[in-house]
C-alpha cells in the first residue's frame, strides 16, 4: 500500500477451488498471485475467496483441515513479505483442538499477521454446522492506520454483525466466500446494501466453478460508500482488479450523517 495516501489498488483472486485438494488449490492460487502481482499497477492489497484450501468437502475436512493454519500461515506471510502486499488471505478450514473453524487470516506487508476472524454464522444450507466450529468474535485490523472489517460469506446476511464493525471505526469491510447460484441476486443487494448502509467500502472475492450440487458464480465486487460498483467480476476465473480511495468514506458520512442520526435508545422494543 503506498504510504500516507488513502488509495488502495486490490486485486481480487476469483478462482475455482477444488473440493478436497489442499496442495493443488496451493498450487494454482499461487501462480494467480504471482499474476496478480506482476501486473502493471501492483496491488497494495489482494484477497482470496472462502474455504480454499479444502473447499466444501466437509465429510473430510478433520484429515483435510490445515492444523493451527500453520502451512498457509507459512506460505501466505512469505509471500507477503516478498512482494510487499497486504494479504486478506481469504479463508481456510484450519484445525484447532479437535475443532475445524472456517478462519479468515490478514497479513500485512511485511508478512506479519494482522488478525484472524473465524466465521461466526453457520451456513446450515451446506451443513456448516455440523463439520464446522463457529467463531465467538466479531473482528476489526488496521490496514496503513484504516480499521476495516472481516466477514465470511453468510455473515452478509446478518447486518448487526457490519454495523457493530463500522460503529467501531470500519471504513472497509472485507468478504471472502463461496457463494452459489441461484442466489446471485440475494449477494449483490445484501453486499451493496451493507456499503450503503454503513457508507464504507465493501469488497468480496466470491469462487468460480463446482462443489457436488453448488455452482459457484464469481461476480466478485467491490463497492463504494455511495453504492457504486467500482469493479465486478464474471462468472469466469478471473483477477478483477479496482481502485479505491478511502477519502470517500468521509465524503459521503458528511453528506448523509446517518451514524450523527442513529437513534439506538428506540431499537429495541
Ligand atoms: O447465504 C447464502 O445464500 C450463501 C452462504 C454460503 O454459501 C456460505 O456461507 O458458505
Amino acid at each position: 500500500m503506498v504510504e500516507n495516501t488513502s488509495c488502495w489498488e486490490i486485486a481480487l483472486i476469483q478462482c475455482e477451488i477444488v473440493p478436497g485438494d489442499p496442495k493443488l488449490n496451493r498450487e494454482r492460487l499461487e501462480i494467480k498471485m504471482e499474476q496478480a502481482v506482476a501486473a502493471k499497477d501492483k496491488p497494495d492489497l489482494m484477497m482470496l475467496p472462502e474455504m480454499w484450501n479444502t473447499g466444501y468437502a466437509l465429510s473430510q475436512i478433520q484429515q483435510l483441515a490445515d492444523p493451527e493454519g500453520s502451512e498457509t500461515r507459512g506460505w501466505m506471510s512469505d509471500f507477503a513479505r516478498r512482494y510487499g502486499v497486504y494479504i486478506i488471505a481469504g479463508s481456510i478450514a484450519e484445525k484447532r483442538e479437535g475443532r475445524v473453524y472456517n478462519t479468515m487470516l490478514i497479513f500485512d506487508r511485511d508478512g506479519r499477521e494482522i488478525g484472524a476472524y473465524s466465521k461466526i454464522h453457520l451456513f446450515r444450507l451446506m451443513e456448516e454446522e455440523k463439520h464446522l466450529a463457529p467463531g465467538e468474535a466479531p473482528v476489526l485490523f488496521e490496514l496503513d492506520g484504516i480499521k476495516s472489517g472481516a466477514s465470511i460469506c453468510y455473515d452478509i446476511r446478518f447486518p448487526e454483525l457490519a454495523r457493530t464493525l463500522s460503529l467501531n471505526g470500519a471504513r472497509a469491510l472485507f468478504v471472502p466466500a463461496q457463494w452459489p447460484h441461484p442466489r446471485l441476486h440475494h449477494w449483490r443487494t445484501l453486499l451493496m446494501a451493507r456499503a450503503i448502509e454503513n457508507q464504507m467500502y465493501v469488497i468480496a472475492c466470491n469462487s468460480t466453478g463446482k462443489s457436488g450440487d453448488d455452482s459457484f458464480f464469481g461476480h466478485s465486487l467491490i463497492i463504494d460508500p455511495w453504492g457504486e460498483i467500482v469493479a465486478e467480476g464474471g462468472e469466469d476465473e478471473e483477477i478483477v482488479n479496482g481502485k479505491i480511495d478511502l477519502s470517500l468514506v468521509d465524503q459521503v458520512r458528511e453528506r448523509i450523517p446517518v451514524f450523527a442520526d442513529r437513534r439506538p435508545h428506540l431499537y429495541e422494543l
